[in-house]
C-alpha cells in the first residue's frame, strides 16, 4: 500500500535547502553519511526493538539489555564497525546499558590517569570487552563533595599491595551504572594512604567479579540498588552498590599519571595539576553537553510534527480546525526549544574542541587553561541539561493528552534524560564552581588579562556603564546589540557578587550566603558562552539554499528567547529599559512567523528515523490517529476483553451494590 504522507503540505513550504541543513546538523558530510547509515542498520535489524520497553518486569528489562548489548557487540565485530561507527551503533541501539560505562568512563579514566604501561596493559583488554569496567566513585553517604569519600587504600610495603576496604556503611559505593550485575572491573576511587597519611582521592582498578564464573571476588558486596524513576527508563542499567572487605591489589593497579606510590612506599607527585584525578568527569561533562542536543531535538521533532498534525478549534465554514501549531502560544514554547536544540547542538560541537585544545596542551605541559576548561564544562553541563529536561516536559505538555501515553515516546524519554541534571556533577553544584572561576577572575582583574571565554571581563568598565542602542525592534537583529546586552548582564551580575563578597570577613562564609546570586551569574556567564559561539558559528561559510538565513532566524530566538525569559535580570543590571524589553519581544513574535513555514523541514533536517525517535506522535508520515488507535489494542491489558481479577475483584462489588440497593 502506498504510504501517504500526511506532512507533505508542511514540507513543501520550507524555504531552505534541507539535505544541506542535514549536514550541518550532523558537522560534515562524513559524520552525515556515517550517522545516516548506522541509524538505518539499527532501524532496520528486528534485533534491536524497543517499543516494548516500558511493559517489561525489572528482570526481563534488564535480561533484554543484556541480549541487545550482545548483539550490538557480534553486530560491531562481525561488520568490523570502525570505533567511530561503533560509537554510533550504540547510539541509535537507545538503551543505557553497562556499556555507556565501560566506553563512556571506564576506558577515558584509564586513558586520562593511567601511565604509558598501565594503558598498555589493560587497554586492550577493555577494547576487546575481555574485561567490563565501570566507574565507581559516588558512595551512600558523598556523592558532589568528592573529597569527603570514605574509601581507602592502604599501601602495604610487606606485600606490595593496596588494601582497599570500605570502613563506614556510609562508604558503600553507590550509584555506579553497570556495577550492579554485570562489571567485572571497576576504577574505584579512594583515599589513598600511605605511612599512615591521607593524601587525598586517588582512582585504582580493582577486579570485582570472576572472568570464569562471574560471582563476586573474595572481600567483594556487590548489587543492584533498585528501581529508578519511570517505566523502562534507566532501569535497563544495573547502578550498583559495593563493599570492599580488606581487598587487597597490586601496587600497579594504582591509577599512577597524576601521583605514585614507589615499591620503597613514597608518594610522590607528578608535575601534572591534581584536579588531573578529577579529569575524566571534564571528558564526560564534554560528551554530556553534546547529547543534550540529541535529546532535546528528539523531544522537539516530535511535538513540532504533532503540533502541525494535532488540529483544535477554529474552524471557519465547516473547514478544518486551525493547526496547533499555529496558535502563538504554542509557537512561544516551541520554537524558542527548537531555537535550543541547534544552539546546544553548536555550543557541543565548541565544547569537543575546548576539550582536545585543552588534552592536547595538557600533554604538552601547558596547565594554562584548565580552570577555563573545568569552568565551561561543569557550566554547560549544568545549563544545557537543565534546560533539556525542562524541555522535553514541555513538549510533552506541548503534545496534550497523547504526551502522556508511553507510545508519544516523551514520557520514557524524560524518564532517561533526567538524571543527567544529577549525575556527573548535580546541576547546582557545577554553577557553584563556575561561580568561584568567576568571582576569581573578577579578584585578578587588573592583575591577570581575562582571556577565551571570560575575555568580555577585559572590557569590564565598558560594560558596567554601556547603554542599550536599541531603537526599533530589528535593530534587536544586529549581533553586536545582543551580545554586548549579553556580556553587560554577565559582567554587571559578576561585578556585583563580588561586590557583595567584599563585604564578609571571611570569604568562604561569604560565598556561602550569596550562593543563589553566585548561581544566576554563573547561569549568566554560560547562556553568554552559548550565545556568543551561535553567533560565531553564522559568521562561517554556511553552503546551502537559505539555510545560513534559517540559522539566523534561530540563533535570534534563542538569544531573545532568553532575553524575554531573564528580563529582570537585564533590566535591574540597567542594561536595558522596558522599552527594550518590548521591542525584543515585538521581534521575537515576529520570528516565530518566519520559523512556522520551516519547522518541519528544520526537524526533518535531524535526520531521525521513525525507530529512533520512537515515537507515534512523531512519525515522519504524521500518521497519527491510526497509529495510536492500533497501538492501544496490543497493550497486554487488552489481551482479553474481560480483565484478570474481575471474578476476585469486580464482580463481587457489583453485586454487593446490587444487594445494597435493594435494602
Ligand atoms: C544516557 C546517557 C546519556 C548521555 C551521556 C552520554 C555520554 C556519556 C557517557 C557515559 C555516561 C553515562 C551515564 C552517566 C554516568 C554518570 C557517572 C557519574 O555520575 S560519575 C560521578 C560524578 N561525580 C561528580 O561529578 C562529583 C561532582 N563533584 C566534583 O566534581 C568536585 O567534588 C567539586 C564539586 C568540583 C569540588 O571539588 P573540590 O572540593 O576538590 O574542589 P574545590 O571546589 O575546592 O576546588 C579546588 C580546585 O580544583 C578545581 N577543580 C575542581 N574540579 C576540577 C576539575 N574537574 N578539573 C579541573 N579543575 C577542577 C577548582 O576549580 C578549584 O580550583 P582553584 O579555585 O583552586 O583554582
Ligand atoms: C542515574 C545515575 C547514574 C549515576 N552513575 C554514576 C556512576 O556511574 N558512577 C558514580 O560514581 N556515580 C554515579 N552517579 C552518582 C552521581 O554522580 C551523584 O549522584 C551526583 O554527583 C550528585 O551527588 P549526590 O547524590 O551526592 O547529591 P548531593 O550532593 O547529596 O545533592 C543533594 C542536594 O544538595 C545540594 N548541594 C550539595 N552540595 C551543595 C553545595 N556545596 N552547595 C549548595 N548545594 C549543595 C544539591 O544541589 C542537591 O540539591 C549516578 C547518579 C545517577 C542519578
Amino acid at each position: 500500500m502506498e504510504r501517504v504522507d500526511h506532512l507533505a503540505h508542511e514540507r513543501n513550504k520550507s524555504e531552505f535547502d534541507v539535505d544541506a541543513m542535514k549536514i550541518v546538523w550532523a558537522g560534515s558530510p562524513h559524520a552525515f553519511e556515517l550517522s545516516d547509515r548506522i541509524s538505518k542498520l539499527v532501524a532496520s535489524d528486528p534485533g534491536f526493538r524497543k517499543d516494548n520497553r516500558t511493559m517489561l518486569s525489572r528482570k526481563d528489562l534488564f535480561k533484554n539489555t543484556l541480549r541487545k548489548a550482545a548483539y550490538a557487540w557480534k553486530t560491531i565485530v562481525d561488520l568490523h564497525l570502525s570505533e567511530e561507527e561503533a560509537a554510533k551503533l550504540r547510539f541509535y541501539v537507545d538503551e543505557p546499558a553497562y556499556t555507556d560505562l565501560h566506553w563512556g568512563m571506564f576506558v577515558p579514566a584509564i586513558k586520562g590517569q593511567g601511565t604509558d604501561e598501565q594503558q598498555q596493559k589493560w587497554l586492550p583488554l577493555a577494547y576487546k570487552m575481555q574485561i567490563i569496567g565501570c566507574y565507581a566513585q559516588t558512595e551512600l553517604g558523598h556523592g558532589s563533595n568528592v573529597q569527603g569519600l570514605e574509601t581507602t587504600a592502604t599501601f602495604d610495603p610487606q606485600t606490595d599491595e593496596f588494601i582497599i576496604h570500605s570502613p563506614t556503611l556510609t562508604s558503600s559505593k553507590w550509584w555506579p551504572g553497570g556495577l550492579g550485575k554485570v562489571a567485572t572491573h571497576a576504577i574505584a576511587y579512594a583515599r589513598l594512604i600511605v605511612g599512615g597519611r591521607d593524601y587525598g582521592v586517588n582512582g585504582f582498578i580493582v577486579q570485582l567479579r570472576s572472568l570464569e564464573d562471574h560471582s563476586p571476588l573474595p572481600g567483594i558486596t556487590v548489587g543492584d540498588i533498585g528501581m529508578k524513576f519511570g517505566n523502562g527508563a534507566y532501569n535497563t542499567m544495573d547502578n550498583g552498590v559495593l563493599q570492599f572487605d580488606h581487598v587487597r591489589i597490586p601496587r600497579d593497579q594504582m591509577l599512577m599519571r597524576v601521583s605514585q606510590v614507589t615499591r620503597e612506599g613514597k608518594y610522590k607527585q607528578s608535575d601534572v595539576p591534581r584536579q588531573l584525578v578529577y579529569g575524566t568527569m571534564v571528558y564526560v561533562r564534554q560528551t554530556i553537553v553534546a547529547d543534550a542536543s540529541c535529546a532535546l531535538s528528539r523531544a522537539v521533532c516530535i511535538a513540532t510534527r504533532y503540533s502541525a498534525v494535532r488540529r483544535q478549534f477554529g474552524s471557519q465554514n465547516g473547514g478544518p480546525e486551525t493547526q496547533v501549531i499555529d496558535y502563538k502560544t504554542q509557537q512561544s514554547r516551541l520554537f524558542p526549544l527548537l531555537a535550543s536544540a541547534y544552539a546546544f547542538r553548536f555550543i557541543g560541537e565548541w565544547l569537543k574542541w575546548l576539550y582536545t585544545d585543552v588534552t592536547q596542551r595538557l600533554q604538552a605541559n601547558d596547565f594554562s587553561t584548565l580552570p577555563e576548561a573545568h569552568a565551561c564544562t561543569a557550566g554547560l553541563k549544568s545549563l544545557t541539561t537543565t534546560a533539556t529536561a525542562d524541555g522535553i516536559e514541555e513538549c510533552r505538555k506541548l503534545c496534550g493528552g497523547h504526551g502522556y501515553l508511553c507510545s508519544s515516546g516523551l514520557p520514557e524519554l524524560f524518564a532517561v534524560y533526567v538524571p543527567a541534571c544529577t549525575y556527573e556533577g548535580d546541576n547546582t553544584v557545577l554553577l557553584l564552581q563556575v561561580a568561584r572561576f568567576l568571582m576569581k577572575t573578577v579578584s585578578q582583574l587588573g592583575v591577570k588579562k581575562p582571556v577565551g571565554t571570560i575575555g568580555y571581563m577585559t572590557r569590564v568598565d565598558h560594560l558596567m556603564q554601556c547603554r542599550c542602542g536599541v531603537q526599533r525592534a530589528e535593530d534587536w537583529l544586529n549581533p553586536s546589540a545582543l551580545l554586548e546586552a549579553f556580556e553587560a548582564r554577565a559582567a554587571r551580575m559578576s561585578v556585583a557578587c563580588a561586590q557583595n563578597l567584599s563585604n564578609f570577613d571571611n570569604p568562604e562564609e561569604g560565598f556561602a550566603e550569596l550562593s543563589a546570586d553566585l548561581v544566576e551569574a554563573a547561569v549568566a556567564h554560560c547562556q553568554l558562552i552559548i550565545v556568543s559561539k551561535f553567533i560565531e558559528k553564522l559568521q562561517q561559510e554556511i553552503p546551502g539554499k537559505g539555510v545560513k538565513q534559517q540559522l539566523e532566524v534561530l540563533c535570534n530566538i534563542y538569544t531573545l528567547f532568553l532575553l524575554h525569559k531573564h528580563q529582570g535580570d537585564f533590566l535591574s543590571t540597567g542594561c536595558i529599559t522596558p522599552k527594550h524589553a518590548s521591542l525584543a519581544n515585538d521581534q521575537l513574535r515576529s520570528l516565530y512567523s518566519q520559523v512556522r513555514p520551516n519547522a518541519i523541514a528544520l526537524v526533518d533536517a535531524f535526520n531521525y528515523t521513525d525507530h529512533f525517535l520512537g515515537s507515534i506522535l512523531g512519525c515522519y508520515d504524521g500518521n497519527v490517529y491510526p497509529k495510536l488507535y492500533e497501538a492501544a489494542w496490543e497493550d497486554p491489558l487488552n489481551d482479553s476483553v474481560v480483565p484478570d481479577g474481575y471474578h476476585q475483584y469486580i464482580r463481587p462489588l457489583l453485586k454487593q451494590q446490587i444487594r445494597t440497593a435493594r435494602l
